[in-house]
């Protein structure tokens, strides 16, 4: 039944127009048509495909993606792609590559923390493709602690040069993904020794390989730290293992925007603040919580509509079966997510706006904003990701066992995706540094540092500890101060909480660590209410098109309610809601997930991925589920003969064996 379109029915039922809803989605219409074509064109080309990649072996897999990438860049060259489509153009690529790295954090750790001058001289050699880099911090024995690393950059006032030194095994940089095997070039994270006094951590430009056989340098060892979770997923990349001995780099090599050494060896800290070193991480950090709304959107996408085509039960006198969406517990389960890919957009959306105003700030020497720059991008990231990723998982579980093929795409998005829970900051570690900002802004709440941004609601203490809500029908719910005063006040008090029982201790340090369980329970909770005023504030705009802003408010109170209920232990003991309004935020659950069933397909048609990029038999834009899944059974390599490999060499002779045997 090609051609027909079996979730015609369902889109007809929409109730508003889909094609605004694409619009909201991209966050403007140039950024929608950009995606389209983008997306359609990267579709269409044959290089591209990858339906295949989970049957590759590791060395072919990596092959493919060297193929793909290099594929990339010519297109991007021949079609005279900027920036923004070229990233558009390996984002639709979709398999991890050592271009990622290049362009998204070698690249901006050169711009962020190089001096004009070395960003001259670095940058239009990486913009070219003339060198590839990579961003060499973690360690074989530290990742979070990265004021632990072990590499040395020891200054040789004779020569004017650093010397590079893996001083032991721990030392060894491991993980750096295009590190393993393509990289002429990385941004290396090192302690800064000079006359033996260690100054810290600094990144350095070092060069890993020749430009002209591409053979490590003398003093380098490198190699790939082998096998990742999953087939394909992350194994496309070369996450690398490396070790300098005593590799000597001029002077010029350090990054030196945010501190300097002189000829004669002498430390110079500018006026800029000694964390922009860890800068690249919150450029990065943004970076992911946009790409989280689009994981969990893809995952959604695909259950919502295999879900609409999949029938179980409830047959009456030959009448179809139930479509498993129509399930109250399907419902509970996916629109929730569903949900949550709209609100991490629209954070994510915020969260670059926070990120370029920081950035135009830094530029003019105001460094205010740094703080809360770093522990919204820290929450952020942190909250997304774990949802997301808990959320593809889900979304296998609701497609049944068709989902664990891997035709349905999930086994391989949740394999690929995971690992952003770590990288980039593990959750907790992140989550703990949000608690670190709370608890220093309620400190100095008395000495009449009014908080800003994200924390002004801490400034109405008072107001927020005398907070019981008023609701007391299942509609008022619906109401964004309601919402949002009561996720204030629960945040406001977990912190408080902590914050109390943090001064019962008389190192600060101990308490932090002892109550450390708590304090990140606080800290999602601050995170929670971002995204649910991020998600209000967002409905304060002017949002066009046919029904789109009313589809959009079931969301975003779904998005709340649903945290509400899931963490209804936090509001019920903050005593900022009774048993009773629980109970009535559940209620309206329930109605809010009827008033989105008719619009399900829409909202993910909203997301206007390609069958190519979603990757999905289950999630195909058509639904023609069955016959594609029958079909696509057929092209697995065990099926090329009908009697496999290794079947006369071990099954026959035992079956002949048994068979004598029964004989006898
Ligand atoms: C297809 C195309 C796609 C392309 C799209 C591109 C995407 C690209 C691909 C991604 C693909 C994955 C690629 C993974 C790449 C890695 O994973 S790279 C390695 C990442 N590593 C990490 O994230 C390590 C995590 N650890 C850390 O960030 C820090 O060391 C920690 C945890 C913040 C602790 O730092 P610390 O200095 O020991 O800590 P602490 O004493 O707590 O902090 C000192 C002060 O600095 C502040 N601070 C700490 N960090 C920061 C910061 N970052 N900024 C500002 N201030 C900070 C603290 O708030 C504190 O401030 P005060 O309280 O003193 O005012
Ligand atoms: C796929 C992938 C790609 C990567 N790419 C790069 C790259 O390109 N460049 C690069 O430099 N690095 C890269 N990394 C490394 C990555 O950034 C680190 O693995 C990450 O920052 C976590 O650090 P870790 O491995 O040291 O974890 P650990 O800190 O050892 O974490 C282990 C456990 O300890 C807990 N823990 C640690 N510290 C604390 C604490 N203070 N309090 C409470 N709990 C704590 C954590 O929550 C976790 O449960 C990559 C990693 C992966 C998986």
């Amino acid at each position: 039944m090609e051609g027909v379109d079996h979730l015609a029915d369902e889109r007809n039922k929409a109730q508003f127009d889909v094609s605004d809803m694409k619009i909201v989605w991209a966050g403007s219409r140039h950024a929608y048509e950009l995606s389209d074509r983008i997306s359609r064109l990267v579709a269409s080309d044959p290089v591209f495909k990858k339906d295949n990649v989970s049957t590759l072996g590791r060395k072919e897999l990596f092959k493919n993606t060297l193929k793909k990438a290099a594929h990339a860049w010519k297109r991007i060259n021949e079609l005279g792609l900027n920036e923004e489509e070229a990233l558009k153009l390996r984002t639709f690529m979709d398999q991890p590559s050592f271009t990622d790295l290049h362009w998204g954090m070698f690249v901006p750790a050169i711009k962020g923390q190089g001096t004009d001058e070395q960003q001259q001289q670095w940058l239009p050699l990486a913009n070219k493709m003339q060198i590839i880099g990579c961003y060499a911090q973690t360690e074989l024995g530290h990742g979070s602690n990265v004021q632990g690393l072990e590499t040395t950059a020891t200054f040789d006032h004779k020569t004017d040069e650093f010397v590079l030194n893996s001083p032991t095994l721990t030392s060894s940089k491991w993980w750096p993904g295009g590190l393993g095997k393509i990289s002429t070039h990385a941004v290396v994270y090192a302690r800064l020794i000079i006359d033996d006094k260690d100054y810290g951590v600094h990144g350095f430009i070092a060069q890993l390989r020749s430009l002209n056989d591409h053979l490590p340098l003398p003093g380098i060892t490198i190699g790939d730290i082998g096998m990742k979770f999953g087939s394909a997923a992350y194994n496309s990349m070369d996450n690398g293992v490396l070790r300098f001995d005593h590799v000597r780099i001029p002077r010029n090599q350090m990054l030196m925007r945010v501190s300097q050494v002189t000829r004669e060896g002498k430390y110079v800290h500018s006026s800029v603040p000694r964390q922009l070193v860890y800068g690249t991480m919150v450029y990065v950090r943004q970076i992911i919580v946009f790409d989280a709304s689009v994981a969990l959107s893809r995952a959604v996408c695909i259950a919502t509509r295999y879900s609409a085509v999949r029938r179980q039960f409830g047959s009456q006198n030959g009448s179809h079966e139930t479509q498993v969406i129509d399930y109250k517990t399907q419902q509970a389960r996916l629109f929730p997510l569903l949900a949550s890919a709209y609100a991490f957009r629209f954070a994510g959306e915020w969260l670059k706006w926070l990120y370029t105003d920081v950035t135009e700030r830094l530029q003019a020497k105001d460094f205010s904003t740094l703080p809360e720059a770093h522990a919204c991008t820290a929450g952020l990231k942190s909250l997304t990701t774990s949802v997301a990723a808990d959320g593809i998982e889900e979304c296998r579980k609701l497609c049944g066992g068709h989902g664990y093929l891997s035709s349905s795409g999930l086994p391989e998005l949740f394999a690929v995706y995971i690992p952003a829970c770590t990288y980039e900051g593990d959750n907790v570690v992140l989550l703990l540094q949000v608690a670190r900002y709370l608890m220093k802004a309620i400190s100095q709440l008395n000495s009449g540092n009014k908080p800003v941004g994200t924390t002004a609601y801490l400034g109405r203490k008072e107001q927020l500890m005398q907070y019981r809500s008023d609701v007391v029908r299942a509609e008022d719910w619906l109401k964004p101060s309601v919402v949002v005063e009561a996720f204030e006040a629960r945040a406001a008090r977990m912190s408080l909480a902590c914050a109390q029982n943090l001064s019962k201790f008389s190192n600060p340090e101990d308490g932090f660590q002892e109550l450390a369980a708590d304090l990140i329970e606080a800290a999602t909770a601050h995170c929670q209410l971002i995204v649910v005023s991020k998600f209000i504030e967002k409905l304060q705009q002017d949002i066009p098109g046919n029904g789109v802003k009313q589809q959009l408010q079931v969301l975003c109170s779904i998005y709340a309610l649903f945290l509400l209920h899931k963490h209804i232990g936090d509001f019920l003991t903050t005593g900022c809601i009774t048993p009773k309004q629980g109970s009535l935020a559940n209620e309206q659950l329930r109605s809010l997930y009827s008033q989105v069933r008719p619009n399900a397909i829409a909202l993910v048609d909203a997301f206007n991925h390609t069958d190519h990029y979603l990757g999905s038999i289950l999630g195909r834009y058509d639904g023609n589920v069955y016959p594609k899944l029958y079909e696509e059974a057929w092209k697995d390599p065990l099926n090329d003969t009908v009697i496999p490999d290794g079947f006369h060499e071990y099954v026959e002779p035992l079956l002949k064996q048994q068979l004598r045997n029964a004989r006898l």
